[in-house]
């Protein structure tokens, strides 16, 4: 069972992650990614997409031509996980 994170467990996580802004309403994640154009957003979807389905942790995300929004958090915990800072971490990892 994953479990939510704890408050300390949080900052120390967030403090890694400077390019995420925290959602408190939901305890949450958020990133917002612009693209040259949409063949280049709906790209770097794709891949976040394969991310998603090994690690079986899945994003709550939007797109409009360009740009694609992104919000972390982990359904089963009821919030902010360890598996929402592994996925921030890899999708960082694709735009790098
Ligand atoms: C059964 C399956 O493992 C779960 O429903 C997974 C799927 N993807 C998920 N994604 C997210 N973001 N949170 C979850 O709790 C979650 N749970």
């Amino acid at each position: 069972m994953v479990e939510q994170l704890s408050e300390a467990e949080r900052a120390e996580a967030l403090d890694g992650l400077s390019d995420w802004d925290y959602d408190e309403a939901r305890d949450a994640i958020t990133r917002a990614f612009v693209f040259a154009d949409f063949s280049e957003a709906f790209a770097f979807m794709t891949r976040v997409a394969l991310l998603a389905e090994k690690a079986d942790h899945h994003p709550e995300w939007s797109n409009v031509y360009n740009r694609v929004e992104i919000l972390l958090t982990t359904h089963d915990a009821g919030g902010l996980s360890g598996r929402d800072i592994e996925m921030a971490d890899a999708i960082d990892g694709l735009v790098e």
